[in-house]
């Protein structure tokens, strides 16, 4: 039997309305998730608060006290709990420096390693704040309570392959992160020296070998290569207009123990191991892949040579009071070494045999070879890389079976 019509209506619009409610708590459900969520982009610092109060401001104070008789040379790490930072940060204690680390501990590779890492540190005597270089105020108060006479400008979005994944943290970290550390460093009292790590991949498509500060750096061929040679460009308008000394370091494929699981070397250890297929890029016409892998002990030397050879900046307060110290080094090896011979070297250390696939290599950013002339840090530095690259694998392996063995350090952690 029909309903009488008042009672149809009733439902009708009570319908409508059920309707228009749930449509909007459905839309402020997605605009919550959208533009309230935590962030979880790789560069951008968490919500949480990570800094300030009067126990982090003495550790702060502790960790930057240089041991007395030692040069008193007091050092800001960026970057402290990645890989070459944390090698720089160790030997920048063990010879008595004063150093303060920073990271934002963000999940672009493993963070418990990460974490491995600043335990390390923290054993040695230093304090890693957590936090981002893009945190001005994080930054300020740094300065304010330190009166650093060096920067080591080692955070960085890395990885030439990943800049087509995640464009922005590339702009975030090497530009945004950059410009604002200089920032806050030309408006210091005294103004720090700079000393921050460029890469290899400026070279991009240049074709002279083997690569000279000199040779033409305008061809990159990856978003991360142009964000390096676009920080080369901001480091000149720094020390122009506020007489910052900067010194740029061109690291050539870095590699040993504590090393990044992104690159080639670490993941095709792991895979070897675990018997996956790894894949083995060749160039046109079955050309060979190379690169110039440097051990991280020898970058190490290289950095701390470049600390130790800078200039002070010229200016203070904001003002620039004469022409400041404007540096670029290559950091390599001088002897590349083809992809599938590290392939080889791995295979005989971990005496297991490679499952292996050539495949062309994919317009991805890499480029097909790497190569430095050093001859401008063997003159101004006395850099002279002694590691061979079955030697420095050698090393890396023992770290890896050691670090990732069910007794191994990983577990100490
Ligand atoms: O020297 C540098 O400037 C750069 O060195 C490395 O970049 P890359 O040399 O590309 O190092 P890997 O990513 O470890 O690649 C090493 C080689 O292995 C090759 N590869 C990589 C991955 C893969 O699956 N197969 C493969 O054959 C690459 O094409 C490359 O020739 C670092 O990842 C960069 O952050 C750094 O700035």
């Amino acid at each position: 039997m029909d309903k009488p019509l008042y009672i149809q209506r009733f439902r009708y619009h009570f319908s409508i309305t059920k309707l228009i409610f749930w449509a909007l708590i459905f839309i402020f459900v997605i605009y919550l998730f959208f533009f309230h969520a935590p962030t979880t982009s790789p560069s951008t610092t968490s919500r949480r608060v990570l800094w300030g109060g009067p126990d982090w401001e003495s550790r702060v104070l502790k960790s930057a006290r240089a041991r007395s008789g030692a040069g008193g040379q007091v050092v800001l790490v960026t970057g402290a709990a990645g890989f070459v930072g944390t090698h720089v940060t160790a030997a920048l204690r063990r010879r008595g420096d004063g150093v303060v680390g920073i990271d934002n501990f963000n999940d672009y590779y493993d963070r418990s390693l990460k974490r491995s890492r600043e335990l390390l540190l923290q054993r040695a005597g230093v304090f890693v704040v957590e936090g981002d270089i893009n945190d001005a105020k994080l930054l300020k108060k740094l300065f304010g309570l330190v009166r650093f006479s060096h920067v080591m400008h080692l955070a960085a979005q890395a990885g030439v392959r990943y800049a087509m994944k995640n464009p922005g943290s590339y702009v975030n970290a090497n530009i945004a992160g950059f410009v604002n550390l200089l920032e806050v460093c030309k408006s210091a009292n005294p103004q720090p020296a700079i000393i921050w790590a460029s890469s290899s991949s400026v070279y991009g498509l240049n074709t002279k070998i083997p690569f000279s500060e000199k040779d033409r750096t305008d061809q990159p061929s990856s978003l991360y290569a142009a964000t390096k040679k676009a920080g080369e460009e901001i480091a000149h308008t720094y020390n122009h207009i506020y007489g910052l000394s900067i010194t740029g370091l061109r690291f050539f494929t870095v590699y040993g123990p504590w090393g990044r699981p992104d690159m080639a070397y670490f993941f095709f250890t792991k895979d070897i191991l675990k018997r996956k297929t790894i894949k083995i890029f060749e160039g046109p016409n079955h050309s060979t892949v190379a690169r110039d892998f440097t051990y991280i002990d020898d970058i190490v030397k290289g950095c701390l040579a470049a600390l130790d050879t800078a200039k002070k900046s010229t200016g203070s307060g904001g003002k620039k009071k004469g022409a400041a110290q404007l540096r670029v080094f290559n950091l390599g090896n001088t002897s590349p070494v083809p992809v599938s011979k590290l392939v080889s070297i791995l295979e005989k250390l971990l005496k297991v045999k490679a499952k292996k696939v050539v495949l062309p290599m994919p317009a991805n950013g890499d480029v097909l070879f790497t190569h430095a002339n050093v001859s401008l840090a063997q003159r101004e530095l006395g850099y002279n890389p002694t590691t061979d690259l079955q030697t420095g694998l050698k090393k890396f392996v023992w770290w890896y079976l050691d670090y990732y063995s069910p007794l191994g350090k990983k577990s100490a952690v």
